[in-house]
């Protein structure tokens, strides 16, 4: 069957963004199986970039200007906190992306605030495969946190 171009592009951007998600997924496994298998060597330990939890009134402002999507995930981190505190030992695993801008970063930050404010202080830890992406998030590396040792390669 031939599809017109107005049906046809909503199929295309469908299946260009499970693409990337895919791809994402699976540079993210490689990057582990890279981590099991490293070689242990001296390597300098990047500082985790400084993260302040937002105040009582940051933290109402943001919750209150979430978009739907967000407070669809927040909502689902939240239930499942919830039933955790309440005996359930079913545990969630969450993968959550979008396009440039689309609020994942802030978002992430909410949750880490939620959670540290549901639990204790410093329960979550915030990590990424790289350090320019560790500064966005006030997280830190992977390696870092797990003090992996990894091989630097000098170009
Ligand atoms: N619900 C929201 N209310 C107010 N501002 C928001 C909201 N969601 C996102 N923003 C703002 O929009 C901008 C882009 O959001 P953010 O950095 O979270 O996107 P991102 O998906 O992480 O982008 P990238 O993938 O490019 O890093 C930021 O300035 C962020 O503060």
């Amino acid at each position: 069957m031939e599809l017109d171009h107005e049906e046809e592009v909503p199929y295309l951007e469908i299946y260009r963004e499970r693409d990337r998600q895919l791809e994402n997924a699976f540079a993210q496994v490689h990057a582990f199986q890279i981590l099991e298998h490293a070689e242990p060597v001296e390597v300098d330990h990047e500082e985790e970039v400084p993260y302040l939890p937002m105040n009582e009134d940051q933290f109402l402002q943001a919750k209150q200007s979430m978009n739907a999507g967000q407070k669809e995930i927040f909502t689902l981190v939240t239930q499942s906190i919830q039933n955790q505190m309440s005996g359930a030992e079913e545990r969630l695993k969450i993968f959550f992306t979008g396009g440039a801008g689309v609020g994942k970063t802030f978002l992430l930050k909410l949750l880490r605030d939620q959670i540290n404010r549901c639990y204790a202080k410093d329960t979550v830890k915030v990590c990424s495969l790289t350090g320019v992406a560790a500064r966005l998030i006030n997280g830190a590396t992977i390696h870092s946190t797990l003090n992996c040792l990894y091989r630097k390669t000098v170009a």
